[in-house]
């Protein structure tokens, strides 16, 4: 038996070394070889500025592949919602393990829940995705509310409520739960007011395509249902032609209760579906398109991208391509 470590890729930010520690563990559980970790400082890491230029999440993705290509490590571990939707042709997702908690939440001055929040509210968040559904549901109830375009790690964003410059700031709750953060939650927004960024609260854990030992042996902590549902969230994305900081939210789930859609429990056994929905708009929140498609549970990858295809030609129809804005790279 091959008892070499295995080298996993990672970032050197919190998050990112709490979700490798965490998939490590699994890993040395399903393979019985040591794993060793290995930082990887990428040009984000480095400069802020520089980020906030280049504007985007790809950049620390491309260092982890780049040593995963290079053969310095043996697998990386991504969150799946930074990834891009196309799959570079050498390097293979060898498994999407099982989706925490994908919803939002936020985090407020004195515990406050959204519904509390007082007139004239100033949410910080840099989610273009975010802001579009936190204004258009303000319009819709009559709140007033602004949002803050803010950025940072959330150390530097859940910094803004406790020195009082802000009311209240919105995170993804997987990240939180993943450095051990989620009592600081003040209140999860439900996924039908903001519904979160295609493949939130899922990983991926990636592999060079010609380690095939390695992708059958990871193999083993993919969930089914989660890349499904990953897939086909991306798959939207990919068709609106968005890019990564596109105000595009998704998820696929389970529908509804069957009582709830009046069909009966027998109907719902021989049935296994999937709901995907999908939502873009304008920051502002003036605008916004929100559908949602039900289908079988993709049992293949192409009928996973199918689903996703099918409510964005939907979404498109309803005009979804005007609210985009500049047209991704
Ligand atoms: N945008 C950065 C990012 N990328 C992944 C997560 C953690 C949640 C996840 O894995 O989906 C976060 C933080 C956040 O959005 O609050």
């Amino acid at each position: 038996m091959n008892d070499k470590a295995l080298r996993l890729g990672t970032r050197r930010s919190k998050l990112a070394m709490a979700q490798s520690g965490q998939v490590a563990e699994a890993v040395r559980r399903v393979t019985g070889r040591p794993v060793e970790l290995v930082e990887i400082t990428t040009y984000g890491d480095v400069s802020r500025e520089a980020l906030a230029q280049i504007g985007g999440t790809g950049v620390f993705v491309t260092a982890l592949r780049d040593a995963l290509l290079r053969g310095e490590v043996d697998f990386a571990v991504h969150s799946l919602k930074d990834l891009p939707t196309t799959q570079p042709e050498d390097l293979v997702l060898a498994a999407v393990p099982e989706r925490e908690d994908p919803r939002d939440v936020i985090v407020a001055r004195d515990a406050l829940k959204f519904a509390d929040l007082p007139r004239g509210a100033r949410i910080g968040t840099g989610s273009p995705r975010r802001m579009a559904q936190l204004n258009a549901y303000a319009r819709g109830h009559g709140l007033d509310i602004e949002t803050v375009p803010i950025r940072g790690n959330v150390d530097t964003r859940i910094g803004y409520v406790r020195k009082g410059e802000l009311d209240a700031v919105v995170l993804a709750a997987a990240g939180l739960n993943r450095i051990g953060r989620s009592d600081e939650v003040t209140d999860f927004l439900s996924v039908d007011t903001v519904l979160p960024a295609p493949g939130q609260g899922a990983l991926a854990i990636e592999c060079a395509a010609g380690n095939a030992d390695l992708i059958a042996a990871l193999a083993e902590l993919d969930d089914p249902f989660t890349r499904a549902a990953v897939t086909a969230e991306r798959s939207l994305l990919a068709a609106l032609e968005a890019g990564c900081s596109a105000p595009v939210g998704a998820l696929a789930d389970l529908p509804p209760a069957p009582l709830e859609r009046g069909d009966t429990q027998a109907d719902r056994q021989i049935v296994k579906e999937m709901r995907l929905r999908g939502v873009v708009g304008t920051t502002d929140g003036t605008a916004l398109v929100q559908m949602s498609t039900t289908g079988p549970v993709p049992e293949t990858h192409d009928q996973a991208l199918a689903l996703g295809r099918e409510l964005a030609t939907e979404m498109l129809a309803a005009g979804a391509a005007g609210l985009m804005g500049e047209r991704a790279h």
